[in-house]
């Protein structure tokens, strides 16, 4: 782990550890090196630094060799219990070496000169090779001796042959990068007095090998050159032997195997000396001077003996080559002197790096801790955080709802405004629409009537001046009859007076003769009795001339008057023509006006009093706008007793298309609705009918004498014969129904079938058109006919009243008269429907006090009431297609296609003056006042132009 992490620094600071990284050494190897080195250089200057620690080495070697010899210092520092230490100061004095020696008595150490080493100092070992060569050398030489001599010598010969390996490892480490393999393998070498160790690292030294007797030691080859010696060496160690105890000497150091425990771990090197005897070699191998060195009776020393020559032989072959290594040691020597340098350098800067590494491991520690505070106040925070996140969160979801809500809320509060504005505006446009076009219509019919008043007063005058021209004219005429008359009897009286004259003339002649002839006889003058006869004749003249003349201008003047009076009656002529076309316009005006307007038309009456006031009190009903437009009606509603105890009454003001006072007469209320009878002739469904509590007047206003149905019938009839001039012919066919207790009776057919005969009500979807089947129906040839319908319609109610009640109160009337009508100018046809409805009695069944049969009436009356307030609200939803509760009631079902769509409809809600009827009024001008604000669409016009080839 240190070992990485200085390698990573040295990766990290190539410049510090001055290191030139380009020589191409691996890293984890340099790592290797470094890590031993360091090692080394720790324990070198543990050693110097804590002499102590040597002392307590050295005075452990010092008891040994108090106990074995004096040579036992050198034994000590060789033996097991250094053997880390040497190994990890490899190319340098051992420290307990020297430590050892300075422990000595000066004068002992240098009393011997077998341990001459010892002397040498620190400096003179690293810096002198030579000396430590020929020290090796002189080793050789004397295992050769040895081995000569006694194989006990041996022991020690192979002592000086490690001491040899380990100078030469020494040399090795100091070898440059070319030679890092050899100066690894030797790194991880370790010797002990009886065996040579091999470990792959530093720690696990526990690979033991046993160094080959035949390792000998080969000088530089004769080139002297590095890569030889490197060469050598590595002969040197391949000549490694299997000693024979099972383990094999490995060719490379890569190859050297790791021992292992059964448990996988690394076995270290054994602490004491492994040896298949079991005496300590450190008491019997070492030569010194009062060693024994006879023969031990357990070792085979001639083997060994032979072995050991055979080594020496070796060793000699390869002598060549260690002189080569010779040449080559200053060299490395150098090289290790400068790798020392550099090894101090990259210690120094290993010692920083570490100061550093150490600063960086507090500072990373501190940051750790400060990450750790931070990480964990980060973490709080964020948990913090999260939780106010989530409680804003919930906090802002709880708002959101809320105004989401709220906003539902407002946004149905502002439809709901925005709809009742709508609908508020819908009505005041309605309102304002109606009353535009009652105010066109009013303007039209006015400017209508104006101008057809303008002709026809216009033509009343030019009659009346015709008449009159004519009248002045024969008197005129007469006059001047009479006055020729006169002068021509005049002439003749002057003329019998001229004859007379003439005669009497002659006659006078003739006595005028016979007087001259008498004077002449007698003498007298006549002349004078000539003249004066005369005179008168002229005169006489001059007046029959007079007279003659004057008859002529009289003559004259006729003729005038004559031309004059044809004149004026082509231009009334042209004025009724005129006339009538603008009634055809004004007609078409009136149909566009009642489409545009679309709703229903509702219109109230109130019924006049008694005059002997007989039926109770009046109720206070006013007329605001009667002298007007007459559309306003304010009723006084009943009296009101507050908490308080103060009585209020309440004024209830309602306003319709039109408001009939009790002074209007059926006459004036036709007038309003003889435009809508007419439009049935041009192809509309109409429908008529009065609404109302019972006695409130509909029966007077629909089918009296002078009720709107006969008054429909006759102006229907009157317009449908005026319109053949045009070319329309038209057929009228009417039928009177009766709906009572949800049945329909046929109220034209026989009376004996009433309440009998069953009628059902069919729908033609197509013709838009309603049949009912088995019902009587009256061809209109007449305007009479209407008369004869409408008495044997209330006949047969009688008739059914006699058996029951009141019949007309107690159901529903409908007289439907169709018009259909073909124009053989245009070849149109049109198919229209006026329904003429009379409703039954609208009060309720709480205040009728209804019972048994009478209960069974209100109530299906009730229900088909509340069915046709149900359809015209369908209707006054306006949307397309919806479904419309015609089929809820046989009245609604019988009226489906005359009302709305394609229908003009006109309710007449009629209220009771009585005061004791109130209550039902306002309900019933309630519920017309809901039916006057439904908008239930425009009308249609069924008209259609047939192919003249179809006829
Ligand atoms: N405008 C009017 N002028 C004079 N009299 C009237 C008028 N309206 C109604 N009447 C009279 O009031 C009475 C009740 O009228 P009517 O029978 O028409 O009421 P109704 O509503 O048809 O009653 P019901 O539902 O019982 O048929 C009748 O006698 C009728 O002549």
């Amino acid at each position: 782990m240190v070992i990485r992490k200085i390698s990573s620094a040295y990766t990290l600071f190539p410049e510090a550890s001055g290191i030139d990284l380009s020589t191409g050494i691996s890293t984890d190897h340099m790592a290797n090196i470094l890590g031993f080195q360091q090692k080394a250089v720790q324990s070198s200057f543990g050693a110097m630094r804590n002499p102590s620690t040597a002392s307590t080495i050295s005075s452990h070697s010092t008891s040994n060799s108090s106990r074995q010899t004096s040579n036992g210092s050198f034994s000590s520092s060789m033996g097991p219990g250094h053997i880390r230490s040497q190994s990890t100061h490899y190319g340098r004095p051992p420290p307990s070496f020297s430590q050892s020696t300075r422990t000595r008595p000066p004068n002992a150490t240098k009393a011997r000169s077998n341990t001459a080493m010892s002397n040498r100092s620190d400096e003179s070992w690293a810096t002198n090779p030579e000396r430590r060569d020929g020290m090796l050398r002189e080793s050789t030489r004397c295992a050769s001796f040895l081995l000569s001599q006694n194989p006990a010598v041996l022991q020690n010969n192979k002592l000086r042959h490690t001491q040899s390996v380990s100078s030469l490892r020494s040399h090795s480490t100091r070898c440059n990068t070319r030679d890092s393999s050899i100066a690894t393998a030797l790194q991880k070498m370790h010797i002990d007095e009886n065996n040579c160790y091999y470990s792959t690292n530093n720690q696990a030294a526990g690979s033991k090998l046993l160094l080959p007797p035949r390792l000998s030691y080969r000088g530089p080859d004769s080139s002297g050159s590095g890569d030889s010696w490197s060469q050598s060496f590595n002969q040197a160690v391949v000549l490694w032997e299997d000693p024979g105890d099972g383990l094999v000497a490995p060719q490379t150091p890569s190859h050297i195997p790791i021992p292992k425990t059964r448990h996988g771990n690394i076995r270290r090197a054994p602490i004491t000396p492994s040896s298949p005897s079991k005496a300590s070699p450190m008491k019997s191998t070492y030569l010194t001077k009062d060693s024994d060195i006879a023969a031990p009776t357990d070792w085979d020393t001639k083997a060994k003996l032979d072995e050991v020559m055979a080594c020496y032989h070796k060793i000699r072959e390869d002598s060549s080559k260690t002189t080569a290594l010779e040449q080559a040691v200053p060299v490395y020597k150098e090289k290790i002197m400068v790798l020392e340098l550099d090894q101090q350098r990259l210690t120094s800067a290993n010692k920083s790096l570490t100061t550093d590494l150490d600063a960086m491991r507090e500072k990373s520690v501190i940051l750790e801790k400060r990450l750790f505070n931070l990480t964990t106040s980060l973490d709080d925070q964020i948990r913090a955080h999260r939780l106010e996140i989530d409680d804003k969160d919930r906090a802002l979801r709880n708002e959101v709802e809320k105004l989401r809500r709220d906003n539902t809320d407002e946004m149905d509060r502002v439809l709901r405004n925005h709809r009742d504005e709508i609908r508020e505006a819908e009505r005041r446009a309605a309102l304002e629409i109606d009353d535009k076009i009652r105010d066109i219509e009013r303007k039209a019919e006015e400017k209508l009537g104006e101008e057809r008043n303008r002709r026809l007063r216009e033509v009343q005058e030019l009659e009346e001046h015709i008449a009159k021209g004519d009248q002045n004219k024969n008197l005129a005429l007469e006059d001047k009859s009479q006055e020729i008359q006169n002068l021509r009897n005049e002439l003749e009286n002057l003329k019998a007076a001229l004859e007379k004259e003439q005669q009497k003339k002659g006659d006078a002649e003739k006595s005028l003769a016979d007087l001259s002839e008498q004077m002449r006889r007698t003498g007298i003058d006549t002349t004078s009795t000539i003249t004066s006869l005369e005179a008168t004749v002229a005169s006489l003249r001059a007046r029959i001339h007079f007279l003659e003349s004057g008859s002529k201008a009289q003559s004259d003047s006729f003729a005038d008057m004559e031309s004059r009076l044809q004149d004026a009656m082509r231009s009334a002529e042209e004025s009724k023509a005129k006339l009538i076309k603008e009634e055809t316009l004004r007609r078409i005006l009136f149909n566009q006006v009642q489409e545009l307007k679309g709703n229903i038309r509702v219109m109230c009456r109130v019924r006049p009093v008694p005059s002997n006031n007989s039926e109770g009190e009046v109720a206070q009903v006013k007329f605001p706008d009667i002298d007007k437009e007459s559309k306003e009606l304010e009723i006084m509603g009943k009296e009101e007793k507050s908490s308080l105890g103060t009585v209020t009454r309440k004024t209830h003001a309602f306003s319709f298309d039109r408001v009939f006072g009790p002074n209007t007469q059926n006459e004036e209320v036709f007038g309003e609705i003889s435009q809508l009878v007419q439009s049935a002739l041009d192809g509309y469904n109409v429908c008529i009918f009065c609404y109302g509590q019972t006695g409130s007047g509909k029966t007077h206003t629909m089918s009296s004498a002078d009720g709107m149905i006969p008054r429909a019938t006759h102006q229907i009839y009157e317009t449908a014969e005026n319109l053949k001039d045009k070319g329309w012919t038209y057929t009228m066919e009417g039928s009177f129904v009766e709906v009572y207790n949800e049945e329909i009776h046929d109220l034209l057919g026989s009376s004996k079938d009433m309440d009998k005969k069953k009628h059902e009500i069919r729908h033609d979807d197509q013709k838009k058109q309603t049949i009912v089947t088995g019902l009587k129906t009256v061809t209109l040839t007449s305007a009479d006919t209407v008369e004869s319908i409408l008495k044997q319609a209330a006949n047969n109610r009688s008739v059914a009243a006699t058996k029951s009640n009141e019949r007309s109160s107690r159901s529903h009337s409908v007289f439907i008269l169709k018009l259909i009508g073909r124009n053989s100018t245009t070849n149109e046809t049109s198919e229209g429907t006026l329904n003429l409805v009379d409703l039954a009695g609208s009060e309720r069944l709480k205040q009728s006090g209804a019972e048994g049969d009478r209960m069974k009436e209100t109530q299906n009356i009730n229900k088909s009431l509340s069915c046709l307030g149900d359809v015209i609200g369908a209707l006054g939803q306006g949307k397309e297609g919806a479904h419309i509760p015609y089929r809820n009631s046989k009245l609604t079902y019988l009226l489906q296609y005359s009302l709305g769509g394609n229908s003009k409809t006109l309710m007449f809600v009629m209220a009771s003056p009585l005061q004791e009827h109130v209550s039902e009024t306002l309900t019933s001008l309630k519920f017309a006042t809901k039916v006057h604000n439904t908008h239930i669409g425009t009308a249609k016009r069924s008209t259609k132009v047939r192919d003249r080839n179809s006829e």
